[in-house]
């Protein structure tokens, strides 16, 4: 059973060895979270066009010595033999690796995900059946549009207003509570309020 969680990966060196379409959607995906992410490989896919003001794209092929100062690696060359060295080269280091053709040689496996901004969805099978986990993937990106991002933030603004509050600490958590079963737009209402400072009881 793998433990979900989500990781702070601002500023780290991460590498992806490998220059296919899946090398690409993990790249993407750590880039995302602000990583400096390096990709090494013989060849690039096209889907990489574009992208080196983005990402570091080194022509090169997958050496020991280049794990140094990583804080993550992605195992994504065609060559399973190649992955497998590269999976226990970071599990001796201790470096967290996800190889992309073995589960059991990765430290961690990368799910599925719907983003809006901070508000994430994340979909994993364990390793089951990745295809039903894109599946349900498109199901909830249609049901959790990208409003969701822009109200996911404003939950945060008033979260932060009413936590600074004298209000007794039964009354906030209330107050937050509730606050999960509005709208976008009373929401709104309840921030303006806020700011305001208006008594709301
Ligand atoms: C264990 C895991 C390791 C990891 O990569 O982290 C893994 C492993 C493998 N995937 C394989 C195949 C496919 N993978 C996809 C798609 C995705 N795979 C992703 C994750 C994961 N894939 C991790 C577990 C996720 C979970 O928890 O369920 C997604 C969710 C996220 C991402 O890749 O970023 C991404 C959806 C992206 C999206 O949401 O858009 C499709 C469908 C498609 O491409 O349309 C197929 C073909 C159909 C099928 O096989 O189901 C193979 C066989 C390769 C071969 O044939 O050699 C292996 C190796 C093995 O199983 O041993
Ligand atoms: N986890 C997942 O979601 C999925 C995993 N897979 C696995 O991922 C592997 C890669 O898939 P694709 O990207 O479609 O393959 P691909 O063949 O398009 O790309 C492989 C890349 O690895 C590069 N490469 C080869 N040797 C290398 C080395 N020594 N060092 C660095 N790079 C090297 C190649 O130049 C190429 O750019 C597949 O072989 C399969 O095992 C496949 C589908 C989904």
């Amino acid at each position: 059973m793998y433990y979900p969680m989500m990781l702070k990966l601002q500023g780290k060196k991460v590498i992806v060895f490998g220059g296919g379409k899946v090398a690409y959607g993990k790249a993407k995906g750590l880039l995302e979270a602000g990583a400096c992410v390096q990709v090494i490989s013989p060849q690039f896919d096209k889907v990489f066009e574009g992208l080196h003001k983005q990402m570091t794209l080194i022509e090169g092929y997958y050496e020991e010595v280049l794990l140094q100062g990583c804080f993550l690696v992605v195992a994504a060359t065609n060559h399973p033999n190649i992955n497998e060295q590269i999976g226990k080269a970071c599990e001796e280091k201790g470096i967290l690796c996800n190889v992309v053709s073995s589960p059991s040689l990765s430290s961690f496996i990368v799910p599925s995900v719907v983003r809006r901004g901070e508000f994430v969805l994340s979909i994993s099978t364990g390793g089951n059946s990745p295809a039903l986990a894109k599946h349900i993937k498109k199901e909830l990106a249609k049901r959790y549009d990208e409003d969701y991002g822009a109200y996911v933030t404003l939950l945060g603004e008033i979260r932060k207003i009413v936590l600074a509050k004298s209000w007794p600490e039964e009354k906030k958590q209330t107050f937050l509570r509730e606050l999960s079963n509005k709208s976008f737009e009373e929401c709104n209402g309840l921030w303006e309020s806020l700011k305001r400072n208006e008594d709301l009881f």
